[in-house]
């Protein structure tokens, strides 16, 4: 799909603005970060349609959001809370998906297959969603989004309720899905798309913050973290920005955000280090 571009969209529900004037273009993997009541969701349901904006555009080429049907015919979506009848098997599920999606019947089974294949999923075909694991719904999750080939696909909290193993395949997986297709990622974990997205895109109070590449945002706090080993009984956090603390050994050692980018003890910082510092940068404006 062309790139996806919003222009001054903006969405107020019952007098409140929760989406403020957002201008942003989606091409490739795009990450939207942000912490709770941010507005992802709600800038999730304006890109999949659910929902219109109060004001603003979206366009991809000729394809404009005011038709809804001919723009949801190129968008698949997993929202945060995916089910399914849990008595139907992992292949009827799919099945009804693509009669839903008017897919073509002589190719149902082919479509099917392929995308089985592709979220790794072939073996367990045959068993009832109750048996699944919550990583493994997921999977099936994407795949009824990728049924009828979407050009965008839209991910609200990917791993939300899985488990340490489960986050990593299913973050392989979307970084998969991410290289040849638009995808949009929502999430407040930033290992969530640390890896799988080729753009982020921090909000807060309804309001893009930073938009970029992720060493773009990590220029943001270059020079600006640092990290001490404090003796546990001399430590004072009170003075320090403080991003994190780890004890070791009878030590503290104490991960901050200087401002004297002359110090020693400057550390190369992590995307978690820029989200923090964007997030609470605002927060003292
Ligand atoms: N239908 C609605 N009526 C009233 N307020 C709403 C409605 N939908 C969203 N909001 C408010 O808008 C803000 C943004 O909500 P949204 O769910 O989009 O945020 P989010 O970033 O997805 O957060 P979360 O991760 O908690 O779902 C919140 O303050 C929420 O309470």
């Amino acid at each position: 799909m062309e790139t996806v571009v919003l222009s001054n969209i903006s969405k107020k529900i019952k007098g409140k603005e929760i989406i403020k004037n957002v201008n942003i273009e989606l091409n490739g993997s795009v990450g939207l970060l942000g912490p709770n009541g941010a507005g992802k969701t709600t800038l999730m349901r304006i890109l999949t349609t659910l929902i219109k904006p109060s004001s603003g555009l979206i366009r991809a080429g000729e394809l404009k959001w005011e038709n809804k049907t001919e723009v949801r015919g190129h968008i698949g979506y997993l929202p945060q809370h995916f089910s399914m009848y849990k008595n139907m098997t992992v292949i009827e599920c799919l099945n009804h998906i693509a009669l839903l999606k008017d897919v073509d019947t002589g190719k149902r089974h082919n479509i099917i297959q392929s995308t089985l294949e592709e979220v790794n999923l072939v073996n367990v075909q045959s068993q009832k969603m109750k048996q699944l694991s919550g990583g493994m719904l997921r999977r099936v999750g994407i795949a009824q989004a990728l049924i009828g080939n979407p050009k965008l696909l839209i991910i609200d909290e990917p791993t939300v309720g899985l488990d340490i193993e489960e986050r990593v395949r299913f973050r392989s997986l979307l970084r998969r899905l991410g290289q040849n297709r638009n995808i949009v990622i929502s999430t407040h974990i930033v290992e969530d798309i640390e890896t799988t997205c080729d753009k982020i895109c921090i909000l807060k109070n309804g309001e893009v913050i930073k938009f970029g590449t992720k060493t773009e945002i990590l220029d943001c706090v270059k020079g600006k973290v640092a990290e001490k080993s404090y003796l546990l009984e001399k430590v004072n956090l009170d003075s320090l920005r403080v991003i994190s603390t780890k004890e070791s050994e009878g030590e503290y050692i104490v991960r901050y955000f200087t401002t004297n980018d002359k110090e020693d003890n400057i550390v190369e910082p992590t995307l978690e280090d820029a989200y923090l510092f964007l997030i609470q940068e605002r927060e003292e404006v």
